[in-house]
């Protein structure tokens, strides 16, 4: 077992242990789990809870065909959730707060923001926020898709050292034990590279979504970002009593030291970009070996449909290198690209800053990022 020790924990419960027929609430393997809540926070630990199952916990109130439509496991949800949070509710004595996100909530700096304050509030009120996405209003477009993610924006956000994802098998294994049964428990992971990320299969039962894919996805997230990751069997009792005492049963993914920002962390993770915008070779050494910003000159080509202030991917001979908040919109980009600074003003018959995109809003890729080591 790998040694850990953690202040502020984000944990990510699973829909096959909320739910594991699929068809309503159970409390088999959520006892442990609250045990372990409770005791960490009695350790003087704060702990934020992500739970899924609502779409299973309200599956059987909705009479359906053969593959449910969006708008019956919208209903699933609506119903669902309300017995989810009281299926937790009932195992503590101090109250859970719900909090139902969308990608929206995550994309625009203010409501960010404005959950960050929430979080930061009901942990010093003493309250257990439980957080899922808003399945009920989320269409694809605003989605964050799968809890997993949805785990890792939260620990984000919560500024949490450690993301503890609860799932129903005993860790990352060299393939998927369902599967392949010979397969091996991976208890330590220095870095999600392309060959751990090869793998990882799909959802083990009918209930969960994303599989291992998704729990990788957020173990790459919160690690690039200081936190570190552990993956555990939700199923077994002994892994909580493990975890009290600082042993990871699972597979534990080691933090990267991260110098960036609250608002760079917003900026790499939580932010969508809505374009793209190819710059030449000074302006990429410019971006990656003087910090600066990206002025109008550099710019070779803009695509895709922002306005100023919406997020874009910054590429240079196709790869991209960093992401930004472009202050012009794409038409206006295209009026201003390779041009001057100076000549903004007369194209475009205005001018909201010298630069396309300021430095305050720029963030590098990892690999091109100075004195970090992610
Ligand atoms: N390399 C792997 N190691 C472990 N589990 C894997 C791997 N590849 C795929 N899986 C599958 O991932 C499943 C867990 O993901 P998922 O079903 O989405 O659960 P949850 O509901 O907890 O999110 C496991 O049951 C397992 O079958
Ligand atoms: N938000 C959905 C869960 C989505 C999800 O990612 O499920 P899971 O793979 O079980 O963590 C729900 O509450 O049903």
């Amino acid at each position: 077992m790998t040694s850990f020790t953690w202040q502020r924990a984000v944990i990510k419960v699973g829909s096959a242990l909320v739910s594991p027929d699929g068809k309503g609430c159970s409390a088999e393997f959520l006892l442990s789990i609250a045990k372990f809540i409770t005791s960490s926070r009695q350790q003087g630990k704060e702990v934020v809870l992500v739970s899924s199952g609502s779409v299973a916990a309200g599956r059987r109130y909705v009479k359906t065909g053969m593959k449910a439509s969006i708008a019956e496991k919208q209903a699933m949800a609506a119903i669902g959730q309300t017995q989810m949070m009281a299926n937790w509710a009932r195992f503590f004595d101090f109250p859970c707060a719900q909090i139902l996100l969308t990608s929206d909530d995550l994309h625009d700096r203010k409501r960010y923001v404005n959950v960050k304050n929430t979080l930061r509030e009901l942990l010093a009120n003493g309250a257990l926020p439980i957080v899922n996405e808003n399945d009920t209003v989320a269409v694809d477009e605003i989605k964050v898709g799968d809890n997993d993610n949805l785990g890792a924006h939260t620990a984000l956000v919560a500024q949490a050292d450690t993301l503890i994802i609860c799932t129903d098998v005993d860790g990352l294994f060299d393939a998927d034990p369902r599967k392949n049964p010979a397969a091996k428990l991976i208890s330590h992971v220095g870095e999600v590279t392309p060959s751990i990320k090869a793998l990882a299969g799909g959802a083990g039962s009918a209930v969960g979504t994303g599989g291992m894919v998704t729990k990788l996805q957020a173990a790459e997230k919160c690690t690039h970002s200081g936190i570190q990751t552990l993956l555990v069997n939700g199923q077994k009792a002994d892994v909580f009593d493990a975890l009290l005492k600082g042993q990871c049963a699972g597979t534990l993914f080691q933090a990267k030291q991260s110098t960036q920002s609250a608002r760079h962390h917003w900026l790499s993770h939580s932010l969508q970009a809505k374009g793209h915008v190819n710059i030449d070779g000074g302006a990429f050494q410019a971006l990656k070996n003087a910090g600066a910003s990206l002025l109008s000159v550099g710019i070779v080509d803009v695509s895709g449909h922002f306005f100023g202030g919406d997020a874009v991917n910054i590429l240079f001979e196709g790869e991209v290198v960093a992401k930004g908040i472009s202050l012009y919109s794409s038409a206006e980009l295209q009026g201003i690209q390779g041009k001057n600074s100076s000549d903004i003003e007369a194209i475009l018959g205005f001018c909201h800053g010298e630069a396309a995109i300021h430095r305050d809003d720029l963030v590098l890729v990892n690999k091109y990022r100075k004195n970090t080591h992610d």
